[in-house]
């Protein structure tokens, strides 16, 4: 049988360009890899959807079957499971996040990301 919960994170991977599924919201994280995640994509000024894992167990254990990935963050470009944190932080520093960004047409400042990489040096 199908996860009931695969119908709500498939509606929000299709209605929003990026969606972060997160501990904690985008302006109140309650996890360090979360924080991270999101402080990068606000920083970066891309918009999102976050979702809050804790506030659905369902979700919590859904979004994890759906990608097949065992941990929270997650985060969705055009419905495309892209990765974790620590993929995220990769890719933000190789500027592989900007690519996959453009190539999708979801708006960020190229400043903000060039910024994370020279305090990153
Ligand atoms: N290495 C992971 C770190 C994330 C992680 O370890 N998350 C844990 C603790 S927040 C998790 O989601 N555990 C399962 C759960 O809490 O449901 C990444 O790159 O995202």
């Amino acid at each position: 049988m199908t996860n009931p919960a695969f119908d709500a994170i498939k509606s929000d991977i299709t209605n929003n360009d990026v969606v972060l599924f997160m501990k904690g919201t985008s302006s109140m994280p309650q996890c360090g890899f979360s924080s991270r995640v999101a402080g990068v994509l606000n920083y970066m000024g891309v918009e999102y959807k976050d979702v809050n894992v804790l506030a659905d167990e369902a979700i919590r254990n859904g979004i994890k079957e759906f990608s097949d990935w065992p941990t929270i963050p997650q985060l969705y470009v055009k419905g495309e499971f892209v990765g974790g944190c620590d993929i995220i932080t990769e890719m933000t520093l190789s500027g592989e996040l900007d690519t996959l960004l453009e190539e999708n047409g979801v708006a960020f400042s190229k400043e903000a990301a060039d910024k994370i990489r020279e305090s990153n040096k």
